[in-house]
């Protein structure tokens, strides 16, 4: 039997998964260091320091410039960080290969989806906007939107409950281990998306119940729910 045969709604992480946002975190990033005072840094460095939000993403930055950062420089970075974000959001950003059409399909098989993202509530509502994939998600979480984030289950508990679904029924679908993690927390079923940010680890290390490749392979595992799609193409 499929694996993921009982699932009706499914949750997506957002950068690394659906869009390549390394491009505008690298401006903002190598900005607010410049702005602190220190060297720049790179896109590629700024590829294996995503994962755990803002706040974390600039702590990395300069604990690579040889700063262990306490509370009131992790304050400060984070700010220059934010300054330098909100003016470079989403033109260097671009979603991955497949993710539109996949997302459309799924939404008409009848899924629902919410997206569960690290990154800081503020920028996610413009940045989704500005991909044209705004309308497909009910529900959205930041990294600051409840008292815990990825990879604590948090997120994914508190969708559960308000869509009154059994962990059976959703499905997490993340590039990094912090999504793996939290999936398996939660007690529900994850795809690990391997092209995305991870730390520079491979996804399938972190065990999730299948690893993919491609975004749009999805569809070949998530079959139609309602009776119109799955008779629309016959
Ligand atoms: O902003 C981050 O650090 C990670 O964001 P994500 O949870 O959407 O991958
Ligand atoms: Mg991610």
């Amino acid at each position: 039997m499929n694996a993921l045969s009982a699932i009706r709604a499914i949750a997506f992480d957002l950068d690394g998964t659906l869009v390549d946002s390394v491009p505008d975190l690298a401006v903002a990033c190598d900005g607010a260091l410049r702005q602190l005072g220190h060297p720049g840094c790179s896109e590629a460095q700024v590829r294996n320091w995503v994962g755990n939000g803002a706040r974390v993403l600039m702590r990395r930055a300069l604990a690579s410039v040889g700063i262990d950062a306490d509370e009131a420089q992790s304050d400060q970075a984070l700010a220059a960080f934010q300054h330098h974000y909100r003016q470079h959001l989403s033109g260097g950003s671009r979603l991955y290969p497949g993710v539109s059409d996949t997302l459309a399909c799924l939404a008409r098989r009848g899924y629902r989806m919410a997206l569960i993202t690290n990154k800081p509530m503020e920028f996610v509502p413009d940045l989704l906007k500005a991909l044209e994939i705004d309308g497909y998600f009910d529900l959205c979480l930041g990294g600051d939107s409840l008292a815990e984030r990825k990879p604590s289950p948090l997120p994914l508990n508190h969708v559960l409950g308000l869509w009154q679904l059994a962990p059976e029924q959703m499905l997490m679908v993340g590039d990094s281990r912090n999504d793996i993690q939290a999936a398996a927390a939660a007690g529900i079923a994850s795809v690990g998306l391997s092209y995305g940010y991870n730390y520079g680890e491979d996804i399938r290390d972190s065990g999730p119940t299948l690893a993919l490749d491609h975004f749009e392979t999805l569809l070949a595992h998530l079959p139609a729910l309602n009776q119109e799609e799955n008779t629309e193409h016959e």
